[in-house]
């Protein structure tokens, strides 16, 4: 992959930084940007289909967007100007990662915000599917009545099986526990459990034994249709499936089979493997139709409270990254936390992690007798993150010398 030019880059007035953000990002983030002083902001409440995302995303900044929006290398090799990423989510599967760090552009999102939002809605799914309600609701909506108390469980004393027991996961299994139910979890590490919760030694033990189970796992490579036909068959009888993680996790055809057969008494899916653009597109799934499906449409982390929270922490760590360069909590880059440079210039540079870069940064300012006044280095395997305050005279000097330094990814100065 040849790298941006590294030329190209500017350091810009705040006004003249455009701003693009997608899928209906709450306005606390538009507001919290307006009042650091950016207010080119373009506040989208859809995604974009690829061609229209790539003519936008060429202009853009700073890119702000959800769990629908796909930023592949391809997308992101046209976006020469981009600074930083926020994903306003905890997930950041839809991101290129190792193409963004490749292009010297820092991601962001909000670990944890959203992590309430996602438990409660589990623990009001789990005591909706032990008791039916989806098939009862839609019976009444039908003008029929189901009143019978078969196949209609208590939480209390049932098995919950926890499949990633993370930030959401292990909240879940504190509210789980106040309902009185046993908890078992099964992760790829070991974890502390919180109160009585146990741990299991596999994905298969976990489904033998519970009598539901709730992923909340990452979209990776090995979570990637964790939930099979084998998996679910796996499941005890009559056992309840919950997904609030990624569509990709669980084989849909397959849970929609297990439903239709009885296998399974229920399921609550909230991400699909292809969903909706936004809210004028049509739902498809093979679920459809099936009453004893709970089907919501990716709110797992919808709140108010969650989405406010979001909107100030994502753009403020992007606001952070473009006024003084600190990249704590980002998801890709060297994590570095500055302090002001009041009266200093200071030089942001990215660059690939190889080696002899930085012996030719400093000869940048060795050689043309720069002073600096201080220093900041961390790197991860592919970049090297460097930040360099000078005397506000020599930034343009430097500026310019530190972009033709062989392995520069981005290089801009901050006033
Ligand atoms: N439905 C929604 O609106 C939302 C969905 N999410 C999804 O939930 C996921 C989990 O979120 P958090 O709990 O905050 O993440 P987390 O990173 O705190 O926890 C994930 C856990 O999964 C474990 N894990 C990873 N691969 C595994 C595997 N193959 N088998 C078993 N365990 C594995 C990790 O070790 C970790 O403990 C996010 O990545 C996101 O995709 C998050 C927020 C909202
Ligand atoms: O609210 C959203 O758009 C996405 C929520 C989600 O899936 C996440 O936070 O990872």
């Amino acid at each position: 992959m040849a790298p941006p030019d590294p030329k190209q880059k500017q350091s810009l007035q705040k006004d003249k930084i455009r701003i693009l953000l997608l899928e209906g990002v709450h306005q606390t983030a538009v507001d919290l940007l307006a009042s650091r002083g950016y207010t080119n902001v373009e506040h989208l409440k859809t995604s974009l289909p690829e061609e229209e995302l790539i003519e936008k995303i060429s202009r853009a900044h700073f890119v702000g967007i959800r769990s629908r929006t796909q930023l592949t290398r391809k997308v992101l090799e046209n976006a020469p100007k981009l600074i930083a990423i926020g994903c306003f989510c905890i997930g950041t599967n839809q991101v290129d990662l190792k193409a963004a760090t490749e292009l010297g552009i820092a991601v962001f999102n909000a670990p944890y915000s959203n992590t309430r939002s996602v438990a409660e809605l589990i623990i009001a799914e789990t005591i909706f599917a032990l008791r039916g309600i989806p098939e009862k609701n839609t019976v009444c909506h039908r003008g029929g009545w189901q009143k019978t108390a078969k196949g209609s469980y208590e939480a209390r004393g049932k098995t919950l099986g926890i499949v990633g027991y993370g930030a959401i996961g292990s909240q879940v299994s504190v509210l789980a526990e106040s309902l009185g139910m046993r908890v078992i979890f099964f992760d790829v590490i070991t974890k502390l459990p919180l109160g009585n919760a146990s741990q299991v030694g596999s994905l298969d033990e976990l489904l033998e034994q519970a009598d539901v189970v709730s992923l909340h796992v990452p979209e990776t490579p090995s979570t990637r249709m964790m939930m099979g036909p084998d998996q679910i068959a796996r499941m005890k009888p009559g056992a309840i499936l919950l997904n609030a993680s990624r569509g990709t996790v669980v084989d849909i055809e397959a849970l929609a089979e297990a439903l239709k057969n009885g296998n399974l008494a229920g399921t609550a899916i909230d991400v699909f493997p292809v969903e909706p653009r936004g809210n004028e597109d049509e739902f498809v799934s093979p679920l459809r139709g099936l009453d004893n499906a709970l089907l919501t449409p990716h709110i797992g982390g919808s709140t108010v409270e969650a989405q406010e929270n979001i909107g100030v922490e994502v753009s403020d760590k992007l606001a952070l990254y473009s006024d003084n360069g600190t990249t704590t909590s980002s998801v890709n880059f060297p994590e570095v936390a500055l302090p002001g440079h009041a009266g200093a210039h200071r030089l942001l540079h990215i660059h690939q992690n190889i080696p002899g870069v930085l012996s030719a940064i400093n000869q940048v300012f060795s050689e043309n007798g720069i002073n600096i006044s201080a220093q900041f280095l961390q790197t991860n395997e592919l970049v090297g993150y460097v930040v360099i305050d000078v005397d506000a005279e020599y930034s343009d000097l430097a500026l310019e010398k530190l972009k033709n330094v062989p392995g520069t990814l981005r290089c801009r100065v901050l006033f």
